[in-house]
This record gives C-alpha cells, structure tokens and sequence, in this order.
C-alpha cells in the first residue's frame, strides 16, 4: 500500500494541526491547519527553530514540557482550561468570543524514526475554541444570575435578602476582631403624597434617583440594600457613630438639596434616617431593630433628619412612658 503518498495529503486534509520538531525543536514539517492560520508557507519554516518562527509561544514554559517528551520519552498535554492557547492562531470562525484566538487542546508525543532511530516530537494541535466559547457563555449566564439575584430590580442595589446575608456576615468579623459597625436605615418622607400626587411612575423615579445619589456618596465597602417598598438599609463597615452620623447628614442634606426630574417637573423628596452603631453581643434583628426605632424618632421629630439610637432611646423609652 503506497502509505507514504497517502500521508502528505491526509495531513494536509486533517482538521487539526501538525507541528514536526526534531530534537533540536526545529521545524521539521507543519500541515496546511497551521500553515493557514499563522499565515506560513511550510516549506519556508522547515529547519528553523521552533521558537523563531512561532515568536509568540510561551517559551520557557514549553521549552520545559518539550525536554521533558525528549527526555523521558513520554507524551506531554496540554488543556485550553490550564492555558487558552499554546499557538497564537485565529480561530477563523464566526463565533461571538471575547477572545479572537483559538482556544487548543495539545498533545506532544515523542516519536523515533524506525531507521535512524532519530527523535522527535510531534505537536498535534485541536482547535477547543467551541468548548472555550460554550464555557464562556455558560460563565456570563451564571454571573447575570448571580447578579439578578442579589439585586433590586428597581433601584439596582441590594435586594434585601442578600442586604440582610451580608449584615450578618459584617457583624460577625465586627465581633471577632473587634471592629466598629454602624447601620444606618433611611426612609423616604412622606412618600404616599409624593405617589399620589405624581403617580406611581414619578415615586418610582424618586426612589431610583435617590438610591442612585446615595449610593454614590457612600464608600465602595459601604452596602446598601432596599429594606422595603421606600425604606432602604446601609450597612458601614468599620465605621463607628460618630463617623456613621456624619454620613447619614450628609446623605440627609445631599437628598433634600436635589431635584429629581420627572416628565418636565423638578420632584423635591427628603429622607428620614436611623442611625446605630454596632455593640458586642447584638444580633442583626437587635440592630435593624434599633435603627427602626432611631428612624421612627426621626419622622416624629419632623423628618428630613437623621437621629442615633442612642439620642433616640431616650425618646423611644419616653414615649413608652
Ligand atoms: N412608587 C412606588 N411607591 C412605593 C413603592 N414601594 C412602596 N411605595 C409606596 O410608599 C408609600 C409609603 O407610605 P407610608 O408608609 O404611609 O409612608 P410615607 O407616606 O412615606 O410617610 P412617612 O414615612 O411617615 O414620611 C406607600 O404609598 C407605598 O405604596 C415602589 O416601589 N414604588
């Protein structure tokens, strides 16, 4: 059977790629797969080194893997998970990638010619790019799932299981090691009016246009959630009460100073908040708890204001009298 004919065509025919190095890692042969893609002629990279003609290869690392099948005379892989590519090659296909190069599987295989006894190493190349783009998108899918389900589908921030999961994550490190915590709780004044007078629609982009004002005045690390329908938490991470009150006012005084524009209208809104700072011992029930009474304080005292729990349990406990 005239084997030999057969072979060039067959390599050249095949869907993945055929890299032929000697022992010396130069260029003994490469396949039409490769030749394309790296824009090469084969006949042109034969004898040189593998290295030179292929300038983008991650040298040392393959230089290492490719002594390795030399030396030991066993095969050498390579995944697209461990390393996306070991060529720098397009993928040549319409797919929607964030990444315009092909994802390979590579295999290294130690070879000996039958009559000279001569070593090589064959280098096949699988294009894994689908694999890659499939993973890819099941990654995107998953984070907008994440996502979504951590989020207010209103204002964009918190939602407020995962608010809560989180303030009972702050309170255990603030407990352990000791650190200060505040949380602040705020509440839209008089809200009903503000809907009743312009409509479901015009509350709505008060309270997205104020989640979005608040959350830019706060620290990265500070977390803010929708508590309920127009009450909104925000947990501060290291911060005390004295450091929490200052954020409240500023936040009190940044909402009442703004306008949000609504179908040609400037809207005017004020918040209430409740402040308290995190004691040894509390659970986050106990500290929601106290920043809903500070709160409350703060809408009897006449709103657009903020009010610590500690001012404000005297007042609470008054009134309880
Ligand atoms: N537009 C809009 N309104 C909401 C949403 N969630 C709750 N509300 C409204 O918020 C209003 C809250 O009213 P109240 O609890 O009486 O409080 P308030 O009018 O803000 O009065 P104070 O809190 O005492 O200042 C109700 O009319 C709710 O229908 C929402 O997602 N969008």
């Amino acid at each position: 059977m005239p084997l030999a004919g057969l072979l060039q065509p067959l390599l050249s025919q095949l869907n993945s790629g055929v890299v032929l190095l000697d022992a010396e890692l130069k260029l003994v042969f490469i396949n039409q797969f490769i030749a394309r893609r790296a824009d090469l002629q084969p006949e042109d990279v034969k004898g040189k080194s593998l290295f030179e003609v292929f300038s983008d290869l991650p040298q040392a690392w393959l230089q290492r893997k490719l002594h390795g099948v030399l030396s030991l005379q066993v095969p050498a892989f390579s995944s697209w998970e461990q390393r996306q590519y070991i060529f720098k090659l397009p993928h040549l296909r319409p797919l929607s990638s964030d990444s315009a190069y092909m994802a390979q599987n590579c295999s290294m295989l130690p070879l000996t010619a039958a009559d000279t006894g001569e070593r090589y190493i064959c280098i096949l190349v699988e294009d894994a790019t689908d694999a890659y783009v499939y993973q890819q998108q099941l990654q995107h899918s998953v984070a907008r799932l994440q996502l979504a389900n951590r989020t207010d589908g209103l204002t964009g921030v918190f939602n407020r299981s995962y608010w809560q999961q989180q303030l009972g994550y702050e309170i255990q490190r603030a407990e352990r090691y000791q650190h200060p915590l505040s949380l602040l709780l705020f509440d839209l004044d008089k809200f009903k009016q503000l809907n009743d007078h312009y409509g479901h629609l015009g509350g709505d982009a008060v309270l997205i246009e104020v989640a979005r004002l608040v959350a830019a005045l706060l620290r990265d690390t500070d977390l803010l959630g929708r508590y309920g329908g127009e009450e909104f938490g925000i947990i501060l991470p290291e911060t005390d009460l004295t450091g929490a009150m200052q954020v409240a006012q500023r936040l009190c005084s940044a909402v009442a100073a703004h306008r949000v524009a609504f179908e040609q209208q400037q809207l005017l809104a004020t918040i209430s908040l409740g402040v308290t700072g995190f004691t040894s011992g509390l659970s986050s029930d106990q500290l929601i708890q106290q920043a809903d009474e500070a709160l409350y304080s703060a809408k009897r005292q006449g709103r657009n204001q903020a009010v610590a729990w500690r001012d404000s349990q005297s007042v609470y406990l008054k009134k309880v009298k």
